[in-house]
């Protein structure tokens, strides 16, 4: 017991969240097992990972606050750990829960010096850039997912079911309130099961990526073969101001997920699903770059071919398309960084399992 006081917090209060903010560059590590012997191991500030006594097949990650102002997501992922912690959810299943960047929380920010979700698939390693604070967590974040992945006991179930779902909140309103990111899967098929998880969790819209990808959900999907996802549960709020009653479906199918063998479904229809691929992906080049719609235009407005969505400079860019959409327009982004993406609506087209 190398931390008395903060073990016996937090065995008091769950208040896991409490306990990484008030450390938000680190923690030493420390472990204990829940009334039910759960083992329940602190790896890191925001790290915590839980292990039930029982053989198990599935090797869940749930991660929120990879940008600190989203809130909700900050939220539902600290009353799911506090519930674990005082034996209110009983695991099914192994679990890894991930506070991404505490110090953008303390912050209310985005991000401190740059956006933690471009910095994955080894994207954190380049030389030619100054260090930062993300950069150095980005790779301790690979690191914990692929300990948490490759740790499962010898004696457990195999094949294993390793998931990660990484909510956020997105900065506009959304016609749509909540959708998903379904990273690039290299022609690989989308799964029935995952589009059927989605659902429970209130979620009809998904983007089907065609690329790889700099983000958490691309990394857990590409290099740990993760069914992995960017959920985006509705628009950035404060502490305190996040309507919890729009949440209530995620965080049963959540609680479903990490407590029961199966997450209650209705079957795979795409006709219930807005699915949408990415036309074009428009990249800020310049200090100049300029979005010429207002601040409160919805992320999947269409506008009529022709029209001036954003300048860079001397360019600029109109819809092409009748039916493409815009989705996370942000002229805040860094020099070089995805500034907007055009999407337009698409189909699994039978390449789903
Ligand atoms: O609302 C916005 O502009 C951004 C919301 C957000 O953080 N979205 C994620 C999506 C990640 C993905 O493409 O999988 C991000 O931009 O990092
Ligand atoms: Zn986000």
């Amino acid at each position: 017991m190398s931390h008395p006081t903060l073990l016996e917090q937090l065995q008091q209060d769950g208040d896991f969240l409490k306990l990484t903010l008030s450390n938000p560059n680190a923690l030493e590590p420390f472990n204990f097992s829940l009334p039910d012997d759960t083992i329940v191991c602190i790896w890191d500030t925001g790290v915590i990972c839980f292990e039930p006594k029982q053989l198990t097949h599935q090797d869940i990650v749930l991660s929120c606050g990879v940008h600190g102002n989203e809130t909700a997501p900050i939220e539902i992922c600290a009353d799911i750990v506090q519930q674990v912690l005082t034996g209110q959810i009983t695991l099914k299943h192994r679990l890894l829960v991930l506070f991404g960047n505490p110090p953008a929380i303390n912050a209310s920010k985005r991000e401190i010096e740059e956006n933690l979700n471009r910095l994955f698939s080894g994207q954190h390693n380049d030389t030619a850039v100054t260090p930062s604070a993300e950069r150095e967590r980005a790779k301790k974040l690979e690191g914990y997912v692929g300990q948490f992945y490759s740790s499962s006991r010898v004696t457990d179930l195999v094949p294993r079911n390793r998931c990660l779902y990484d909510l956020h909140t997105a900065i506009r309103g959304s016609r749509f309130e909540k959708f998903a990111v379904y990273p690039f899967l290299h022609e690989k098929p989308w799964r029935k099961a995952q589009f059927e998880f989605l659902q429970a969790c209130d979620v009809t819209t998904v983007l089907l990526m065609q690329t790889p990808a700099t983000t958490f959900s691309y990394f857990a999907s590409n290099t740990h073969g993760a069914d992995a996802f960017t959920i985006e549960l509705g628009k950035v709020k404060p502490f305190g101001q996040n309507d919890m009653t729009r949440f209530t479906k995620v965080c049963t199918a959540l609680r479903q997920l990490i407590s029961h063998d199966t997450v209650q479904t209705v079957a795979f229809d795409e006709h219930q699903f807005q699915l949408y691929q990415v036309y074009r992906a428009i990249n800020k080049q310049t200090e100049a770059f300029k979005l010429h719609f207002a601040d409160d235009v919805e992320n999947f407005t269409s506008y009529p071919v022709g029209t001036l969505l954003a300048s860079d400079g001397e360019l600029e860019y109109r819809v092409e398309q009748p039916g493409e959409a815009l989705i996370f327009p942000n002229a805040k982004v860094a020099k070089g960084q995805r500034a907007m993406l055009m999407v337009v609506p698409t189909t699994v087209a039978g390449n789903v399992v």
